[in-house]
């Protein structure tokens, strides 16, 4: 009997500024990330001695459901702070590809410390202050709202929220290492002085948006194209759907996304790459950006 469930959802770095680098390797980043409509889905089944997972979805295959997986890491870690001895049986279901950029880990993390915080009561700051040893975009995943992000991901700020606009994403079907790529930025140049962006409270239109995007990057899209040049073919072929307003890489590749004016706007993006990405085994979606639910209301 399945208790609990909720939506892993998909973290997109509509910029991501590389701003320094801390004494342990670690970037010092400012990004704005926003949450889309495509998630992975994870639901609590019964009680058990033990946490286990089974894993289903589309990207399911080739990842293992053993202590390295972070779903087992937040309910072991969310189980610690409790106290209690209670465990359940757990089922990632993953529809988001595996090592892509768009925090599909992270999403499940976090979601995991959401659903069972409504077990065991525990509170948002509890989360937060579990989801920071996860993993650098874990504490953005917890709310899944639009959201600045700095430090090496633990400093957040609300941003403004997402205009009703649409997105397509795709991915190339090639997984990306985020310290190979990190490796590589710094190799490659390392850090560019830029303007700290200064956000609205509220965005007027997608276009007012996309303005602000333009004089924006995605400081780790060179690097990742290095890695797999097939990332360039994405952002053009992207970038060739009428109505395109932007085009660019999340996180540390290899997804690209699209914003459009609408959500339908963005499904005929879609429609019309359907051959091209059939062909070349590209994963797509389309649809509208997330609007979040607190968090506790699976
Ligand atoms: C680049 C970003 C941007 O949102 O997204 P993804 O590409 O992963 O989606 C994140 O910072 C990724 O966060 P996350 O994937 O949780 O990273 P972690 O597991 O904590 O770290 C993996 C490795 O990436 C590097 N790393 C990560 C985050 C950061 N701010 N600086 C880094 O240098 C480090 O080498 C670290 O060992
Ligand atoms: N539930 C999970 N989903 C995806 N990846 C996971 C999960 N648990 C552990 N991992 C590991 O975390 C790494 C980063 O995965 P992911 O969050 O999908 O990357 P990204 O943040 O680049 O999209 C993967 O290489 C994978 O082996």
């Amino acid at each position: 009997m399945t208790r609990l469930q909720d939506t892993a959802h998909a973290k997109i770095n509509l910029y991501l500024h590389v701003t320094g680098r801390r004494p342990d390797g670690y970037h010092l980043l400012d990004s704005l990330a926003v949450f889309a409509g495509a998630a992975d889905t994870i639901s609590v089944g019964e009680k058990c001695d033990r946490f286990s997972l089974s894993i289903q979805g589309r990207f399911g295959k080739g990842l293992e459901a053993d202590d390295s997986n972070l779903v087992l890491k937040a309910a072991r870690a969310l189980q610690a702070k409790s106290g209690s001895h209670d465990a359940y049986r757990l089922t990632l279901k993953k529809d988001l590809p595996v090592a892509s950029g768009i925090g599909g880990g992270s999403a499940d993390a976090a979601c995991t410390l959401r659903i069972l915080s409504g077990v065991w009561n525990a509170t948002e700051s509890d989360l937060c202050a579990l989801a920071e040893p996860l993993g650098a975009d874990v504490p953005v995943c917890v709310r899944q709202q639009a959201t600045r992000m700095e430090g090496i991901g633990e400093i957040l700020t609300p941003a403004p929220e997402m205009p009703n606009g649409g997105i397509l994403l795709i991915n190339p079907g090639v997984g990306v290492s985020t310290p190979d790529i990190f490796r590589s930025f710094a190799a490659m140049g390392g850090i560019v002085q830029r303007t700290k962006p200064v956000l609205p409270s509220q965005w007027s239109s997608m276009r007012d948006l996309v303005d602000l995007l333009r004089q924006t990057a995605n400081d780790l899209q060179a690097p990742a194209i290095a890695h797999a040049p097939i990332i360039s073919d994405v952002l053009t072929a992207i970038q060739s759907q009428s109505d395109c307003l932007l085009s660019r890489m999340s996180g540390s590749g290899a997804t690209c996304f699209g914003l459009f004016p609408t959500p339908q706007k963005a499904h005929e993006a879609e429609e019309a790459l359907t051959q091209t990405a059939t062909r070349l085994g590209w994963w797509t979606w389309s649809g509208p950006f997330h609007q979040n639910s607190p968090v506790g209301t699976p």
